[in-house]
């Protein structure tokens, strides 16, 4: 049985010690009493936020409580996250999702900013009866309240679990996806009952540039630029209202912000099921697949100053800060010592605190045949060894890390440390 971490990077050598330790569930946390580890296939304890300077594992689950968690084969809730800006389609997205014929009942959590729940109107107006709507009134489900989102969805799944398979949480068009995501892995009870299945973000192609743009004063976050970044799948909308031009335009950028985000254009949020539900996004399982191959933005590119980088193919450039959200995909044959990866990627979040949103990654480890497959959310780690690697293949390290000013140039000599010469 893999093993699996979710940990705040602290202690070093965690990385090495739940690959070798793999097998033994009992003795890994005996010899690493501050790691989470949690079998594969069963549910995902929970995990650690962030939180202010204090960076530690926090505490160990009950052990009796874990093995029957890890019993119990994986029956959490998935959960979608809807964002977007204002006005970007997430209304008319939801009523898309309770419309098609996917074979799912679906509960769905709609936070109004505001006293009037008119987007619950709207939804319920189109939906069938079958649906759980339930209003988060008054406050933005990114701060004030985030504790009523925990205490939704433990509602939900205490008392109605029976009655839905999927839920679909659609935010305001201003709420931060960071702390929506942490509540998933950081809230105990919630992580044992509920998975993020994925952050879906619909996109205004008639406005976004302009929001994506916008300066914001030192310290504020710009809500599109995040909802982009966060995203496991990018829904275009509006592409009715854009020419071909403008929406190239508008893909470039966001494929800058978010090079791991699979990208759909559509009008009237009209999208497969499948692109928006199932989506696994933080399934260890399915890391492989959501690593790109290749670096997103093979040739120059313009960033949001105007000044251009004459990129080619492995970005080898002299890359200055980049003040904006970008993403930075590291594709390199070879293999690496696990135990320097581990104080590398510890020292990355030490240093990026968090600056660094999300990171994926798909690693070749020296003296294994097997693949080590990670991904965090800001200082939060998960990782397991994976797919065995063919006696033929070429080993192909891919790794993606999203967040803000980005030090390409670093990352690259940082992995590049990582590489053991033969
Ligand atoms: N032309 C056009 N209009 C669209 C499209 N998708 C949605 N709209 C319209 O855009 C408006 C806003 O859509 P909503 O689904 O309410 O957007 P929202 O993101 O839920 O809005 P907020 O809750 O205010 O953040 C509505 O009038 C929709 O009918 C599209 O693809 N093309």
């Amino acid at each position: 049985m893999a093993t699996r971490c979710m940990s705040l990077r602290t202690s070093t050598k965690t990385l090495l010690q739940h690959f070798e330790s793999r097998t033994a569930f009992h003795r890994m946390r005996s010899v690493h009493s501050h790691s989470l580890v949690c079998p594969v296939s069963g549910p995902r304890q929970f995990c650690n936020a962030y939180s202010g300077t204090l960076r530690g594992i926090v505490s160990v689950p009950d052990p009796n409580l874990h093995q029957a968690a890890s019993l119990a084969l994986d029956n959490r809730v998935p959960a979608t996250v809807l964002t977007g800006f204002l006005g970007s389609g997430k209304t008319t997205l939801l009523n898309h999702i309770l419309k098609s014929q996917h074979g799912k009942r679906i509960a769905v959590i709609e936070n109004e900013f505001g006293e009037v729940d008119i987007d619950g109107s709207l939804v319920a107006s189109h939906s069938s009866a079958s649906e759980e709507i339930i209003m988060v009134n008054n406050g933005c489900l990114c701060c004030t309240v985030r504790g009523d989102l925990v205490k939704m969805l433990l509602e939900l799944v205490k008392k109605k679990r029976d009655k839905f398979d999927h839920i679909v949480i659609e935010t305001t068009g201003l709420a931060k996806p960071a702390p929506v995501i942490e509540t998933f892995c950081s809230d105990e009870l919630v992580s044992q009952h509920v998975k993020l299945d994925g952050v879906v973000t619909l996109v205004d192609c008639k406005h976004a540039m302009k929001h994506l743009n916008e300066v914001k004063p030192r310290f504020v976050v710009n809500e599109a630029v995040e909802q982009v970044a966060y995203a496991d799948r990018i829904i275009l909308n509006k592409i009715d209202l854009v020419t071909e031009s403008e929406l190239n335009i508008l893909i470039k950028k966001i494929k800058h912000i978010n090079g791991m985000a699979q990208i759909k254009q559509a009008k009237f949020g009209s999208v497969d099921m499948d692109f928006v539900l199932g989506v696994g996004g933080y399934d260890l399982e399915r890391i492989e697949s959501e690593v790109p191959g290749e670096c997103p933005s093979p040739s120059s590119h313009q960033d949001d100053s105007g000044h251009e980088h004459k990129g080619h193919h492995d970005h080898h450039h002299d890359h200055v800060h980049d003040s904006s959200v970008s993403s930075v995909s590291i594709v390199a044959e070879g293999t690496l010592d696990l135990d320097e990866v581990d104080d590398w990627l510890e020292r990355v979040i030490e240093e990026k605190g968090e600056d660094l949103y999300r990171m994926k990654g798909v690693l070749s480890v020296d003296g294994s045949d097997q693949r080590y497959v990670l991904q965090g959310v800001q200082s939060m780690l998960d990782g397991c060894p994976g797919k065995t690697w063919e006696p033929n293949e070429k080993r192909i390290n891919k790794l993606v890390f999203i967040g803000r000013n980005l030090d390409e140039t670093a990352l690259r000599k940082g992995f590049s440390g990582c590489l053991v010469l033969h």
